[in-house]
């Protein structure tokens, strides 16, 4: 249920808590970090609706927007703004809320990949943008910390193959350099689009022994950082 706050909706009843977003390229270990969080009992971990994107009633518009970008980019895309509109919305029991990147970067790097490569008709990026713009000047959608975890698209390319997503499996290193560059540019130039929250950068090329013990290191300080 959604009420007046400040001017804009707000979901109703529930008090502030501080919402931490892991953001990162595809398959640079955000649901290997959010995994590892999980096991904390005072943060609630919200892993992306993937499930959502390859099961919408029967179909799968992600494996139709890899299929064929032009025609299906904004099916899948418009599905993503309303699912990630939905996890910043939902109801939060534990102190500390962690989620999988958020409707900006969907926005600021996915929607924006395609219509700068040429594979989003511009009449479509109207469209979503001015849906976006919508909501989020009428919606309260609050982040207190942003944590990247900053991989090169290489390593990126690596562990995508050895995870084997069927719909992924036409993603070239090139998509994942395009989709590292529009991160740089968002999340450490902050030449590109605003902010949404202060920026921790994790290094996230490290083998996984390496990256648990980091994410052990920042406990503390991703908590502290995103109290409001
Ligand atoms: N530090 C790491 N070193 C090697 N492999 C990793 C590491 N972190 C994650 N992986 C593996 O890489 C793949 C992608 O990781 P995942 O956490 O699903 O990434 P994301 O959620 O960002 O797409 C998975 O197969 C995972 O087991
Ligand atoms: C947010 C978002 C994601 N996608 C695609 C990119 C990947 O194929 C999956 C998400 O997988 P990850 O391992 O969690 O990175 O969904 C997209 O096409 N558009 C988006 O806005």
């Amino acid at each position: 249920m959604l009420s007046s706050f400040q001017g804009k909706l707000a979901r109703n009843g529930d008090e502030r808590k501080p919402v931490i977003c892991i953001e990162g390229n595809i398959a640079s270990g955000k649901t290997t970090c959010l995994e590892f969080f999980s096991k904390t009992s005072d943060i609630e971990v919200l892993t992306e609706p993937v499930a959502k994107w390859r099961n919408v009633r029967g179909h799968n518009p992600l494996a139709l927007m890899y299929q064929d970008p032009q025609r299906w980019g904004i099916t899948l895309q418009t599905y993503v703004q309303l699912t990630m509109l939905d996890i910043h919305l939902s109801a939060t029991s534990a102190p500390f809320r962690m989620m999988e990147r958020s409707i900006f970067s969907a926005k600021y790097i996915f929607v924006e990949n395609l219509f700068k490569s040429g594979k989003m008709p511009e009449v479509d990026y109207a469209v979503l943008s001015e849906w976006f713009d919508w909501i989020t000047s009428n919606v309260s959608i609050p982040v207190d910390l942003i944590v990247y975890l900053q991989t090169s698209p290489q390593v990126c390319h690596e562990r995508l193959k050895q995870r084997c997503r069927e719909e992924e499996k036409v993603i070239p290193l090139e998509y994942l350099e395009s989709i590292h560059q529009l991160y740089e540019d968002w999340l450490i130039k902050r030449t590109s689009f605003p902010l949404p929250a202060p920026v921790l950068v994790i290094p996230a090329d490290h083998d996984l022994q390496k990256m648990l013990h980091q994410y052990e290191e920042n406990r503390d300080k991703i908590l502290a950082a995103s109290q409001v």
